[in-house]
């Protein structure tokens, strides 16, 4: 927090406190000795850092009256809400924020998460690995046909699918046409690959009763297979209640948030709002199954490697924030979800970084982009992770972790396909794959090229 000029610290950072609280500009008759017990305190400031901690008493947030539990709407009230535009602040932004547990445990946390996808995939119920999924693109214009057809060819090699998030009800893709022929395309998918497969349907909305209506209507579609569908929702925009509407009224499906617009609050360009890794705490907080938590600057969009805190904090049962150690005291944790601008040729590197492959990835580009098609998309990104662990097991010899996935490349037309499509990713992450792969030239790489598709196309 930084005061305006001529502002006092301390007097400023009191003030940021009372407006968070239980003061406003003035003293006002009516404060009592109670009001005073309740007051949100600051007990740290360091103004050359323009740091400051304020304690608030957990009896100041709203309480359901329907369960006693705890709302997420009204911590954010409180300490993000008038405060954010005071005369006397220049700025004010959170970056961390610590629930004890008493208070914690009335939020409602998770419900499902990775673990129930790996049942799913009878991948066991601990380091069930990688879930390799994709975003139907584009972004919006497919009808319900088409849509299913590339459902359909995805899950010839991946696993989960999710909307987009802006797909939803368009006119010229409604749900009773689209999600009909999802649920086709998941059926033959399933009895030809014989894996399992996963869909998250997009069922946001302005009025909780439309969201209800869309999570029923999309039950009533996937039958038996209702446990394979999760609920995406766009919880940024929408809101921290229209999470509590799909986990409260779905709660046994995985509840996907994407936080499409969360830049406008997280991004390090500004100096108010809070973190990226402020909200996606709260989001297992009020019970995300799994939450963007973005690609940690191996994707497009912005993140730094540090931001793997971010997935310690979602899921480990205590961890460090920047400012406060949590524990979690066996909340379920929330998943995160790699995406934007993601493809296997990243993904090494990220799974280095992480220390583990336990996540879900969900590439767009980097599967319809690749130049043969979704299907070697999903394995190539499933043969990053393979390669990645090979390497990790030493089996390429002491190489760096570029040409260990190279050797495993010349062996997997799939990720070799990932080099021949992301080449400029190619060139900046693994120096002289050309040679290495043995592309004598750019004439022969682009022969490769359509070599493999030719027969990509036969086949
Ligand atoms: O559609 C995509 C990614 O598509 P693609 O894989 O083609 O880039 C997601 O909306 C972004 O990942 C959101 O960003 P974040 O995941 O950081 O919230
Ligand atoms: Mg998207």
């Amino acid at each position: 927090m930084k005061p305006k000029a001529g502002y006092d610290y301390l007097a400023t950072a009191a003030h940021f406190a009372a407006e968070s609280s239980t003061g406003t500009n003035v003293n006002v008759c009516t404060t009592d000795d109670f009001t005073k017990s309740v007051d949100a305190l600051v007990y740290y400031i360091d103004p050359d850092n323009e740091e400051m901690k304020i304690a608030y008493p957990t009896l100041l947030f709203d309480r359901n009256i329907t369960d006693g539990r705890a709302m997420m709407c009204s911590v954010l009230t409180l300490s993000i809400g008038n405060n954010q535009g005071m005369g006397d602040v220049e700025y004010g932004k959170i970056y961390d924020i610590y629930f004890p547990p008493a208070y914690l445990r009335l939020f409602d946390g998770p419900n499902c998460n990775v673990v129930d996808m790996w049942r799913i995939l009878n991948r066991g119920m601990s380091n069930g690995g990688l879930i390799v999924g994709t975003i139907i693109k584009p972004k919006l214009g497919l009808q319900p046909k088409p849509f299913g057809e590339a459902c359909y060819a995805f899950w010839q090699g991946g696993d989960f699918i999710k909307n987009d998030e802006p797909q939803g009800n368009q006119v010229f893709c409604q749900m009773n046409e689209c999600i009909p022929e999802v649920v086709k395309a998941m059926r033959a998918a399933i009895k030809e690959t014989g894996s399992s497969k996963l869909f998250s349907a997009n069922i946001t909305a302005d009025d909780p009763n439309e969201m209800i209506a869309r999570g029923k209507y999309v039950l009533s579609q996937f039958g038996p297979l209702g446990e394979n569908c999760a609920f995406l929702v766009d919880g940024y925009v929408a809101g921290g209640t229209a999470i509590t509407v799909a986990r409260r009224n779905f709660p046994s499906q995985f509840l996907h948030y994407h936080r499409a617009g969360h830049g406008a609050i997280t991004s390090p360009q500004t100096q108010r709002g809070y973190t990226a890794f402020v909200h996606t705490k709260i989001s297992r907080v009020i019970g995300a199954s799994g939450i963007h938590t973005g690609t940690m600057s191996f994707g497009k969009m912005e993140g730094d490697a540090s931001d793997k805190n971010i997935a310690f904090m979602l899921q480990d049962d205590e961890a460090d924030g920047p400012y406060y150690h949590q524990e979690w005291e066996g909340m379920k944790q929330t998943t995160p979800i790699i995406s934007g601008g993601m493809n296997a040729l990243r993904l090494p590197a990220f799974f280095e970084n992480l220390g583990h492959s336990n996540v879900i990835l969900t590439a767009g580009g980097g599967s319809f982009g690749h130049k043969d098609g979704p299907k070697p998309g999903a394995i190539s990104c499933r043969q990053a992770e393979e390669s990645w662990k090979e390497w990790k097991a030493g089996k390429f010899g002491d190489v760096s972790l570029s040409d260990g996935i190279i050797e495993f490349a010349k062996t997997h037309e799939e990720l070799k396909g990932a080099f021949l499509t992301f080449q400029k990713d190619a060139d900046q992450i693994y120096p002289g794959w050309k040679e290495k792969l043995g592309y004598t030239g750019e004439s022969s790489v682009q022969a490769a090229t359509f070599d493999w598709a030719k027969k990509a196309a036969a086949a």
